[in-house]
């Protein structure tokens, strides 16, 4: 019998998949959330079942389907119970464990101790529930994590999407005021540094609700769609906001500085002389002008297709160059393939606000 969750995967991939199948909705979770109900305790290990069977003696062979109801009906029966890694099947209750006494576990009281060390000796998915503290540990390799209950996700779900709402708004206003600024050649330094730590923020805030939408399980589902309406296109206006105005607007390059940014606190983040440096430019100041390339900008625009706006970067080598030579010479965008060279020009003038 197999292991819980790919033994190929990292050992974050099975903690992830751990949380899946413990999530809300899972008839695992059923029994867990039964037996907390209930008062009881339990010691359950998942998968690897011959090494987990070899690891211990006694108890009742049962090799019965696997329900919610019949985990929390065994659970009221002392010691452990064995499941098949796919969660069919109940292979034995009331079984004592024996893993190695020298494994290390910094847990306390039995139960606990032999479900970090039972994680550690085999490659099974070990969930203890706690009599007296009414808590559930997950335990994989020896590491482990609590499963909290759906309101304890739920408070810290509806602050981060106040965070994101916040920020998303203040980033929405930023990223307007950039693109005139853009347009006007006024852009400082100063002005870039605060929208990507806006886009950090936001970044960070998301990462951590996609955590909770995981735990969350069937009953994450509209947190996901409200995360997708609050962040969805700003990954992309983030990554080509660092390509317009780092030094090499590759999009490896991009990659690579999001990673950087992504590692920084919020008072690094903060120091222009840093951001300047992670973009590739060395001495500049809060007010250094810089010049972007336009590729934000330009893909906001509705006649822009798919890989056009690199194209017209290519062409004109900065959105600076593009208006200063779109009056007098329309054709140098028909040549190459933009489709409505007019609108074009009159959607940028009114984002400038110099046309109605
Ligand atoms: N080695 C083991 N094998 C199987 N079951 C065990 C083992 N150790 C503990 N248990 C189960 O855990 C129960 C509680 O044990 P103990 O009080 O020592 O642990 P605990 O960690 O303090 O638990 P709790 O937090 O639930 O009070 C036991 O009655 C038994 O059912």
């Amino acid at each position: 019998m197999g292991d819980f969750c790919d033994r190929s995967l990292s050992l974050d991939e099975r903690m992830e998949c751990a949380m899946r199948q413990t999530a809300p909705g899972t008839a695992l979770r059923r029994a867990l959330d039964m037996i907390i109900a209930g008062r009881l305790g339990a010691l359950i290990c998942v998968g690897d079942v011959d090494a987990v069977l070899a690891a211990g003696d006694d108890g009742f062979p049962l090799n019965i389907s696997f329900t919610a109801n019949r985990l929390f009906e065994l659970s009221k029966m002392d010691g452990a119970i064995v499941i098949d890694k796919d969660l069919t099947q109940i292979k034995r209750a009331n079984f004592h464990l024996n893993p190695d006494p020298s494994l290390p576990t910094s847990e306390t009281g039995m139960r606990h101790r032999t479900a970090a060390r039972m994680s550690i000796l085999t490659n099974a998915m070990v969930i203890s529930v706690s009599e007296r503290r009414q808590v559930v540990n997950v335990y994989l390799d020896g590491r482990s994590f609590q499963i909290k209950t759906v309101q304890e996700i739920m408070d810290m779900v509806n602050q981060l999407l106040v965070t994101l709402q916040s920020t998303r708004q203040a980033l929405d206003r930023n990223l307007l005021r950039l693109t005139t600024l853009e347009l006007d050649n006024y852009v400082t330094l100063a002005d870039i540094s605060k929208i990507f730590s806006y886009f950090e923020v936001l970044m960070t805030a998301a990462d951590e609700l996609d955590d909770l939408i995981d735990q969350l399980g069937s009953e994450g589902r509209t947190i996901a769609m409200q995360r997708e309406q609050l962040v969805g296109d700003m990954d992309d206006e983030y990554t080509l906001m660092i390509r317009d105005y780092a030094r090499d607007s590759s999009e490896e390059t991009a990659r690579e500085v999001r990673r950087q940014f992504h590692e920084l606190d919020a008072a690094q983040l903060h120091s222009f002389k840093r951001v300047g440096a992670m973009l590739g430019y060395e001495g500049l100041g809060e007010d250094s002008i810089m010049a972007p390339l336009g590729l934000r900008t330009l893909s906001r625009i509705s006649v822009v297709r798919e890989g056009m706006a690199d194209k017209i970067v290519d062409e004109y080598g900065s959105l600076q160059e593009l208006m200063d030579d779109i009056e007098d010479n329309p054709s140098r965008l028909d040549d190459i393939g933009v489709k409505n060279p007019g609108i074009l020009a009159d959607s940028l003038y009114r984002m400038w606000g110099r046309k109605e």
